[in-house]
C-alpha cells in the first residue's frame, strides 16, 4: 500500500506522534529512502536513523536542518509542540517549494495561525492523529487549509490511510474530534491502569493483575477492530443477565462514569481552545 507513495515526506519533530505515524508509514512499506526527519537532540537523531533507517538531521534553530528536510520535501509533516508550531513554521518558510503540503498535527494550532506564519499561498493541512498510527490502527483526521485542493487532500488521505482510518472534518470540529480520538488512547490506558488497581483491590499480585488489564483491553481492542464490530453489542455479549458483569455496569452507571468520561472529554476540548487563545498572535 505504502508503495503506491510517491512523494518525499519530511517529519520535523519526530516524537510520540510523528514517531507513530512514520512507523505506520514504514511498516505499510513507504521506502525508507523517501522519509526524512528531524529532532533536536543529536543522540535521539542518531538512536531514530538506526531504528527506522532513516535520514535523521538533528536540529535546532540555529542550524539548517529543518530547513534542509523541509526544503527537499513534497509533504512537510510539523510535529512539535503546539508553543512551538509556528516558529518551525517560519524558520523553513524561505525553504518551502510552493506546491510543497504543510500538515500539522498540532494540538490548538488553527489553519489561519499556519497560514500567516508560512509564505503566501502555501498548501496547508490540519491533522489530528492518534498513536495507534503506529500499528497502522490510528485515526487521522484531515482539514483543508485555504489552497489545499482536493488533489492535495486526496494525497494526504493517501499518505496517512497508511498509518490508520482517515477522516475529513471542517476545522471547528478538531477539537471535539481530538477529545475522542486525539486523547482517547490515553484514556484506554487508564481504564487498564484502573482495572489493574482494582486487581490488586481484590487481593491480586500487582503483575499479574497488569497482565490480566492489559491483555484485557488489548484484546477486546482486538475485537473492536474486526470488521463491523458494535461496542454495545460485544459489551452485552459479556453481560449474563443477573450475572457479575451486569452489577459492575450497573455500578459505572449508578457512579456516573458516562458523565465523567464527557466531562473529561470536554475538558480537553476547552484546553485545546484555552491554548489556540494563548498561542495565537505570536
Ligand atoms: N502525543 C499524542 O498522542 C498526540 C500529539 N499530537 C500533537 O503532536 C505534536 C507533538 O506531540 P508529541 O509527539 O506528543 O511530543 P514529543 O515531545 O513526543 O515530540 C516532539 C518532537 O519534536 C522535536 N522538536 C522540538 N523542537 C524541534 C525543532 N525546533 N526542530 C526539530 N525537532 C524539534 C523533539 O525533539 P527532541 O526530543 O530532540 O527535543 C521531539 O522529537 C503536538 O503538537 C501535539 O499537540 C496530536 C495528536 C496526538
Ligand atoms: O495531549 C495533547 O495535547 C495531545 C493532543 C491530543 C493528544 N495529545
Amino acid at each position: 500500500m505504502g508503495n503506491n507513495i510517491s512523494q518525499h515526506i519530511a517529519f520535523l519533530g519526530c516524537g510520540s506522534m510523528n514517531g507513530a505515524i512514520l512507523t505506520g508509514l514504514l511498516a505499510a512499506g513507504v521506502p525508507s529512502g523517501q522519509v526524512t526527519a528531524t529532532v533536536r537532540d543529536p543522540e535521539k537523531a542518531a538512536n531514530l536513523a538506526k531504528r527506522h533507517g532513516v535520514q535523521v538531521l538533528s536540529s535546532t534553530e540555529e542550524t539548517e536542518a529543518n530547513r534542509q528536510a523541509a526544503g527537499g520535501a513534497d509533504v512537510v509533516l510539523l510535529g512539535v509542540k503546539p508553543v512551538g508550531i509556528l516558529d518551525l513554521a517560519r524558520q523553513i518558510s524561505p525553504a518551502l517549494k510552493p506546491g510543497t503540503v504543510v500538515i500539522s498535527v498540532a494540538a490548538a494550532i488553527s489553519i489561519d495561525m499556519l497560514e500567516a506564519a508560512l509564505p503566501q499561498g502555501q498548501p496547508v493541512i490540519r491533522s489530528m492523529p492518534n498513536t495507534p498510527s503506529s500499528l497502522g490502527r490510528g485515526v487521522l483526521s484531515i482539514s483543508a487549509g485555504t489552497h489545499a485542493t482536493a488533489e492535495l487532500m486526496e494525497q494526504a488521505r493517501t499518505i496517512l490511510s497508511a498509518a490508520g482510518t482517515v477522516v475529513e472534518i471542517p476545522e471547528d470540529q478538531v477539537d471535539a474530534l481530538s477529545a475522542v480520538s486525539g486523547s482517547g488512547p490515553a484514556y484506554a490506558f487508564y481504564l487498564a491502569e484502573a482495572m489493574a488497581a482494582a486487581g490488586v483491590k481484590l487481593g491480586l499480585e500487582e503483575d499479574l493483575a497488569k497482565l490480566l488489564a492489559t491483555q484485557t483491553v488489548a484484546g477486546a481492542g482486538y475485537m473492536l477492530a474486526e470488521e463491523g464490530a458494535d461496542a454495545t453489542a460485544l459489551r452485552k455479549a459479556v453481560t449474563s443477565p443477573n450475572g457479575t458483569t451486569e452489577r459492575a455496569i450497573a455500578t459505572f452507571d449508578e457512579q456516573g462514569l458516562p458523565d465523567i468520561i464527557a466531562a473529561g472529554a470536554q475538558a480537553a476540548a476547552e484546553r485545546a481552545g484555552a491554548i489556540t487563545k494563548e498561542l495565537d498572535g505570536r
